[in-house]
């Protein structure tokens, strides 16, 4: 069972380079975290005292203005950040997908890149050989699948990366921001691969700033504020809180049928449950 838990954490990052003169009118802005400089040296306290317990089967959508810590929250959850004070603990094998261009090598062909990026998340050689023909067929970048990938477009690029991330089979899937570089009609495909992709993981943090993406991909959400866990609960009810309106309120009845829910359900207050 795949579980992640942190206690008391904190991720401080010290600053060896900074410009003191310029500090004041930084801890006077509204984004990020706070920045100390009690020290010699001034330390962003990126993440402040977090508690979590995540357990198989969770789809928590991560909410937050910039900088408010939602990535440095995801590195710790994937163990690249070792807390500064405090615990966590990973259980289960973690896929990270914070860059959909990392692992990606410019001089070899997209299959190679395939093999290599799934590798990365992963996945066996041989797992990956079985998969191929899939990713390709998704891409629809036929024979560029033998260029080098420094001739692709930034699209081409992501739909590569994409066919990649949707193949794989993660204990823990980390999300962050980066997939939206594709045209309309592809995104809507690659959507499905994404669903396909979340059911099969065991658990499921996403960080994302649309309320329509986040709706149908988790059921619950943690609001991240100055680097604290400002509230954790029911997706609907974080967001209603986060953006100050109930985000179905602001939604097309399109919207909603792709989302599977009718006007009804959601005026109840039953959506998103
Ligand atoms: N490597 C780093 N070195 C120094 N400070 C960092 C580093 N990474 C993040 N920070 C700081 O930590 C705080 C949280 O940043 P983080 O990237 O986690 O925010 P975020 O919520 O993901 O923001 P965004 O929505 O803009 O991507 C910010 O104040 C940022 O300046």
């Amino acid at each position: 069972m795949v579980s992640i838990d942190v206690w008391n954490a904190s991720v401080d990052f010290p600053i060896f380079d900074a410009k003191s003169r310029s500090l004041k009118k930084l801890a006077l802005g509204k984004v990020g975290g706070k920045i100390g400089s009690e020290g010699r040296v001034p330390i962003i306290e990126a993440l402040h005292d977090i508690s979590l317990s995540l357990k198989d089967g969770a789809r928590v959508g991560l909410v937050g203005h910039n900088g408010a810590g939602k990535s440095t929250l995801l590195r710790l959850l994937a163990g690249i950040y070792e807390p500064t004070r405090g615990q966590s603990r990973i259980v289960g094998k973690v896929a990270p997908v914070f860059d959909l261009g990392v692992g990606m090598d410019p001089e070899i062909s997209g299959y190679e890149n395939i093999m290599i990026r799934g590798l990365f998340l992963g996945m066996s050689r041989k797992q990956m050989e079985k998969r191929v023909d899939d990713i390709s067929e998704f891409t629809e970048l036929g024979d560029y699948l033998q260029m080098p990938l420094r001739t692709y477009s930034t699209g081409m690029r992501v739909r590569l990366a994409l066919g990649v991330v949707t193949s794989i089979d993660p204990e823990i899937l980390l999300l962050d921001e980066g997939i939206g570089a594709v045209d309309a009609a592809f995104m809507a495909k690659a959507r499905d691969r994404l669903k396909d992709l979340v059911k099969r993981s065991g658990l499921l943090v996403f960080a994302n700033h649309s309320d329509e993406t986040l709706l149908d991909f988790c059921d619950t959400a943690i609001w991240m504020d100055e680097g604290r866990v400002k509230m954790h609960g029911g997706l609907r009810e974080v967001l209603t809180e986060y953006k100050g309106f109930d985000p179905f309120d602001r939604m097309s009845t399109e919207q909603l049928e792709r989302l599977g829910y009718s006007s009804s359900t959601v005026l109840s207050g039953n959506g998103g449950e």
